[in-house]
């Protein structure tokens, strides 16, 4: 049995896992993320952090066979990643960029070397989990919605700000707007300048969803899945599912799933072993 450690570094946070060469991509148990954790990324930029994950890290992960990894947040970060594994020098780290390639997909994007490596990666798992006309939406720092056709086909995608930051970006430049907080009256028209903002944003992202769908119908690739992870994939979904009246999709169509990029660079590695 093979061991394989993951890492999907996004701009807020360092998601990883170490997964067995006895499990698959698409596995759905929760057992599938024994070995995983996270923490922010930007802390590792302080030594006594990385000293901290380090010895986490030693102490609770046999060595793995191989190492795969996607970064959008900079090659510094990677450089401080990798340098907590200096017992781990003789292991290559194979990193999944937008431009990597994976047998039966391919990208319409202009310049695939541009392309997010995450987004990649989340195609790449929505690819191993199924074969259908796919939405892919990552709820991250940046929301991102990706358009995957059962023909293999990446037709492109939309990258929005995450919540969190239209919430921070309408704070830092108004003067009367506060950063909004999430309660369960946050539905419908806002009633309040919190709900407002919280609803508005919100209206925001899910309309964007739903045109995809709408888009996605009039190219012939209408959707049948919608995947949603990420950091805001719960609220997003749950917001989502009270639109379900009006959504041509069923909720079964629309789930969030753990680890969509981790699992984009697990199906990538068994590729490039
Ligand atoms: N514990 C948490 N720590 C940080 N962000 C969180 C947490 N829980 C929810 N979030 C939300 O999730 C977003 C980060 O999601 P994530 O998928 O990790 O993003 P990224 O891949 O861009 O690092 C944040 O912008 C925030 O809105
Ligand atoms: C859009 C992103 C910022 C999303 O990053 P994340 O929210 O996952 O941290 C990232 O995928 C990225 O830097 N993409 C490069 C540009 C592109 O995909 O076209």
């Amino acid at each position: 049995m093979s061991l394989y450690l993951l890492f999907d570094v996004g701009n807020t946070r360092l998601k990883w896992a170490a997964v067995e060469s006895t499990q698959q991509p698409s596995d759905r148990q929760k057992k599938l993320w024994a070995y995983s954790g996270s923490i922010s990324s930007k802390s590792l930029a302080s030594p006594e952090h990385r000293a901290e994950l380090a010895d986490y890290i030693a102490k609770t992960l046999p060595k793995p066979d191989a190492i795969g990894f996607t970064c959008v947040a900079g090659k510094g970060v990677i450089e401080n990643l990798q340098s907590l594994f200096p017992q781990w020098s003789d292991i290559s780290w194979k990193q999944l960029k937008g431009d990597s390639q994976y047998n039966s997909l391919r990208t319409l994007y202009q310049d695939p070397s541009k392309l997010g490596a995450d987004r990649w990666a989340a195609v790449i798992g929505a690819r191993a989990l199924s074969n259908t006309n796919t939405l892919i939406i990552n709820a991250g720092t940046a929301t991102t919605i990706d358009l995957l056709s059962s023909n293999g086909v990446h037709y492109g995608g939309w990258i929005l700000p995450g919540l969190e930051l239209m919430h921070k970006s309408l704070e830092g430049n108004t003067a009367q707007l506060p950063l909004a907080v999430r309660d369960e009256t946050s539905y419908g028209f806002g009633l309040s300048t919190n709900n407002a903002i919280i609803s508005g944003c919100d209206a925001a992202q899910i309309g964007a969803i739903q045109y995809a769908i709408q888009l996605a119908k009039e190219m012939n690739h209408p959707v049948e899945k919608v995947w949603i992870d990420g950091g805001n994939a719960k609220i997003l979904a749950a917001q989502m599912s009270k639109f379900k009246g009006q959504s041509s999709l069923t909720v079964e169509s629309t789930e969030t799933i753990e680890g969509l990029v981790l699992r984009g660079i697990w199906a990538w590695l068994l590729q490039n072993l």
